[in-house]
């Protein structure tokens, strides 16, 4: 924990959130665009000590990508190792989040891994529930004991936007299932999708889910296993290999954590057996990454040395 205090993390904050200039917030989604490019706040979360915060970090927003380590979490508890690689691969890719390439040329068809779009889906296509209603209220609990409150909910506005303008997805979803990757309703399981994504908080919750994995999926306030261990090392595994999209490589370079980011610009971090970091930063760059929250990633691992490798 060394140096760590609200004082230093607030000058880091200031020194970051210049670079948010230099980004672009997200306009595919209509109810995103109005976010302040100039945003920047950060919680940290030590099971052992308090938290630490700087920025405005109670303010909320939407998990968009980042609820894809979570849906993960859920179904691999739920369904199983070989049932989700039975659909979804574990390999990187050096295309974009919601690319379809690779869908039509890899054999046999299926999503590179969990953390891009297509893969997410087929996840969130897998969560047990007699109906879409079932499937939604079973993730959301998940959720409200991760981030141990059961007032976290989803931005209504957030996930119609995204509901009807997510043509892309859809295509990805028909395709899958054309391969029997996912069954069902399409439309269904793009509701509990575009909910999942429009799940809404702040830092200081992330921080805390953040620190559940790097607790191998123990929770220290509550003093209970909530992930399995083994599932919580599969989570960060993927989080650095494919957490930053086809930034992954950079960021395991300059950062070194298990991290996830989403277009909303949060950014969650697990530093195993050390701490949980929330951030958000909604101004990003052309990979989808919150410009100012890469920037404060870099300048806080550097400083208090969080670097797995
Ligand atoms: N990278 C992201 O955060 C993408 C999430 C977004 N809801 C989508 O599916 O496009």
């Amino acid at each position: 924990m060394k140096c760590l205090s609200n004082e230093e993390l607030k000058r880091l904050v200031e020194i970051a959130r210049p670079t948010s200039k230099s980004g672009k917030i997200v306009d595919y989604i209509p109810a995103l665009k109005n976010a302040e490019q100039n945003d920047l706040s950060v919680s940290i979360y030590y099971p052992d000590g308090p938290f630490y915060f700087a920025g405005d970090y109670l303010k909320k927003f939407t998990l968009q990508s980042i609820s894809k380590v979570i849906t993960l979490a859920l179904v691999l508890s739920e369904s199983g190792v070989e049932a989700v690689f039975s659909r979804v691969g574990m390999e990187p890719t050096g295309d974009p989040f919601n690319s379809i390439v690779k869908l039509e040329s890899t054999r046999p068809s299926k999503p590179l891994n969990p953390m891009i779009n297509a893969g997410a889906l087929a996840v969130t296509n897998m969560i047990k529930g007699k109906d879409h209603k079932e499937r939604w209220d079973r993730l959301i609990h998940f959720v409200r004991e991760l981030a141990n409150d059961p007032y976290i909910s989803f931005n209504r506005e957030v996930s119609d936007s995204e509901y009807e303008t997510a043509h892309l997805n859809r295509a990805l979803c028909y395709f899958m299932k054309q391969h029997s990757i996912i069954e069902g309703d399409v439309e269904y399981l793009l509701d509990v999708y575009t909910k999942q994504c429009a799940i809404e908080m702040n830092c200081s919750h992330l921080a805390r889910i953040g620190a559940v994995f790097a607790m191998d999926g123990y929770d220290f306030t509550m003093g209970r296993q909530i992930v399995s261990k083994d599932i919580a090392r599969m989570c960060k595994t993927f989080m650095v290999t494919c957490g930053m999209y086809n930034a992954s490589g950079e960021f395991a370079m300059k950062v070194g954590i298990p991290a996830k980011s989403g277009v909303s610009g949060g950014i969650m971090g697990a530093v195993p057996q050390k701490c949980g970091i929330g951030i958000y930063g909604p101004s990003l760059d052309e990979k989808g990454n919150s410009v100012s929250g890469l920037k404060l990633l870099e300048m806080m691992s550097e400083k208090y040395d969080w670097s797995i490798f």
